[in-house]
């Protein structure tokens, strides 16, 4: 049996107070986080140095005592193994080189595994370095989300250049899904043993797909990710985190195998509490809430928690926390899932 509160509840226990953590837990809203990414230069020069990504993860840890830090990495760090031009410009977001259909074949030549050295060199260091009531998750991107970063070359607002790849050049593009979840599950595997109490994969444009298009893209692409990761450490605990997937999220449970799923903030609780009924679920507190802070901010997270408490579930953002946040509502947040506010 587990010791730590967020491992515990993946392992379907329900724990009081629930564990909490937040997506984006280090970043922007932290000035230590801002100070340390301009010593460093660059968002990548970040994540591939294992002092400033292990200093980085730890910060939201010693203000907070969040129950899981998760490490600082990014899920582009995959293609950028890939040598796919990952660059991050200043107030723009990623950028990639696009690839086209007849580059897929010649992708996995190009991939170069010890870009993630770093990363995984940062994973032990983290590890030693964290209380041990605290959970450390390593994460990656979903083949989907992954992909649609991938072919764009950019972030989109509905996906449409990735969604129209797939339906154009189906072969090509599941075989890139295919590629990009065995890369991850090699990666995710590495951060297991290399210190990672728990995983949490990322998809983040789930939500844009059709019916089908949700199963085979990104359902069953993550299934394989999951599948792989537990041949390799059996019983790794997943946290699979489908963005707006809303009435695909059951299905998404199911076919995945994920010991928790992330709910985003426009799941009701109603059916937050259907879907805990067969597992542990994690959220769903609107990231904009904790930017409006005061009382609106404190009766959403009260009725997440007095509607999902009493089973297992970690409480968590929706989505990832927005740089306009205030730290101390944080510390509000905390106290008052924790009880003491
Ligand atoms: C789609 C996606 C990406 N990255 C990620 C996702 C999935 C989750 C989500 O949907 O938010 C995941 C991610 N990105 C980052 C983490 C670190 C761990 C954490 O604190 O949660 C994690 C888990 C750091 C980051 N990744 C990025 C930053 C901001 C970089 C900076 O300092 O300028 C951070 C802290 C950059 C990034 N990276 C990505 C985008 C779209 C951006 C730009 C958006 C933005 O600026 O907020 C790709």
């Amino acid at each position: 049996m587990a010791e730590r509160t967020l491992e515990r509840v993946l392992e379907g226990e329900t724990v009081n107070p629930p564990p909490i953590w937040l997506m984006r837990q280090a970043g922007r809203y932290l000035p230590e986080y801002r100070a340390l990414r301009e010593k460093a230069g660059g968002f990548l020069n970040l994540c591939y140095n294992p002092d400033f990504a292990t200093e980085v993860t730890l910060q939201p840890i010693r203000r907070y005592g969040f129950d899981a830090a998760i490490l600082f990495s990014d899920i582009l760090v995959i293609p950028d193994a890939l040598k796919c031009g990952v660059r991050f410009e200043k107030g723009e977001g990623p950028r990639l080189d696009p690839i086209e259909a007849d580059d897929i074949g010649r992708l996995e030549a190009r991939y170069a595994a010890d870009t993630l050295d770093p990363v995984i060199e940062a994973v032990g260091r983290i590890r030693e370095s964290l209380p041990s009531q605290t959970s450390l998750l390593g994460f990656c991107g979903a083949p989907w989300t992954v992909a649609t970063y991938m072919i764009a070359g950019k972030g989109t607002s509905d996906q449409a250049p990735a969604r129209l790849f797939a339906y154009r050049h189906r072969t090509e593009f599941l075989k890139l899904l295919d590629l990009i979840a065995d890369l991850s599950a090699d990666y995710l595997i590495r951060q297991l043993k290399a210190g990672a109490d728990a995983v949490q994969i990322f998809d983040s444009w789930a939500g844009v797909l059709g019916e089908e298009g949700f199963v085979d893209f990104a359902a069953a692409p993550v299934a394989r990710i999951v599948k792989t990761v537990r041949q390799a450490v059996p019983g790794a605990k997943i946290i699979a985190f489908a963005k707006g997937a809303g009435p695909n999220l059951s299905t998404y449970r199911q076919k995945t195998d994920a010991n928790a799923i992330g709910l985003d903030w426009t799941v009701p609780l109603a059916i937050a509490k259907e879907l805990q009924k067969d597992g542990p679920v994690q959220g769903n507190l609107d990231p904009l809430s904790l930017v409006a802070g005061g009382d609106l901010m404190k009766a959403r997270a009260r009725a997440i928690v007095e509607a999902l408490s009493d089973g297992p579930m970690i409480f968590n953002l929706g989505h990832g926390i927005t740089p306009e946040v205030d730290p101390e509502t944080v510390l509000t947040l905390v106290k008052l899932v924790r009880g003491e506010e």
